[in-house]
């Protein structure tokens, strides 16, 4: 018997964390096409059909143009006492997301999806609960400056200086990052099959 081929794997996502986290489980995209689509929650959206839906919108505008594929797309949401935190382009608005976060637990929502070459579609929803210390308006001060916050969902990346906020994590830490890999590995094996 022969083994079938291995489908080239689409990365439907411009974030370089991703794509990272993807070769570090021994996965090397043919093609990275992001997605550009509008990512504003509906009015009263829960938390957790938002990421899901967001992971699944991604994947619908790149699957098309890349048929015979597997596409991958994710989307990574912090929700702070049932908020969902805006992935913070002003410093301003950064500074608003770490006051709430300091000393308090938040989650980390994780949608990935997955078409299969045939275009099927699978999805999985990953939470991670972490809790950062109580923050000093000083150590905010720093964090602000650093500006690893830009771009961010919640305004802070655990993968560099905030690595240094996490006082309790419980779950995926790749999730935090950007895609839980456990969870992506299962869903790309499937639907390789
Ligand atoms: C909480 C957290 C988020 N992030 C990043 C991961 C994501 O890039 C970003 C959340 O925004 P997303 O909308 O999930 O992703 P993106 O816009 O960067 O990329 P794309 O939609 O093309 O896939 O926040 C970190 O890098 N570290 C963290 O600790």
């Amino acid at each position: 018997m022969s083994a079938s081929p291995i489908p080239p794997l689409v990365l439907a996502s411009a974030s370089p964390r991703r794509l990272d986290l993807l070769r570090q489980v021994g996965y090397e995209p043919a093609a990275i096409d992001p997605a550009d689509i509008d990512e504003t929650p509906h009015a009263r959206e829960l938390p957790r059909a938002y990421a899901l839906r967001m992971a699944r919108a991604k994947l619908e505008a790149v699957a098309p143009r890349h048929a015979g594929a597997l596409v991958l797309a994710a989307d990574s949401v912090v929700v702070c006492s049932r908020r969902i935190l805006p992935k913070t382009e002003e410093e301003a608005e950064a500074r608003d997301c770490l006051t709430r976060l300091s000393g308090r637990r938040h989650r980390v929502l994780g949608g990935v999806a997955v078409a299969s070459p045939s275009g099927k579609v699978q999805t999985r929803l990953v939470e991670t609960i972490v809790r950062f210390k109580r923050l000093e308006r000083a150590e905010i001060d720093a964090y602000l400056a650093s500006g690893e916050w830009r771009g961010k969902a919640g305004g802070y990346a655990i993968q560099g200086r905030a690595a240094a906020f996490v006082a309790f994590l419980s779950g995926s830490y790749s999730n935090v990052v950007g895609l839980p890999l456990f969870e992506t590995v299962g869903l790309l094996k499937s639907a390789a099959r």
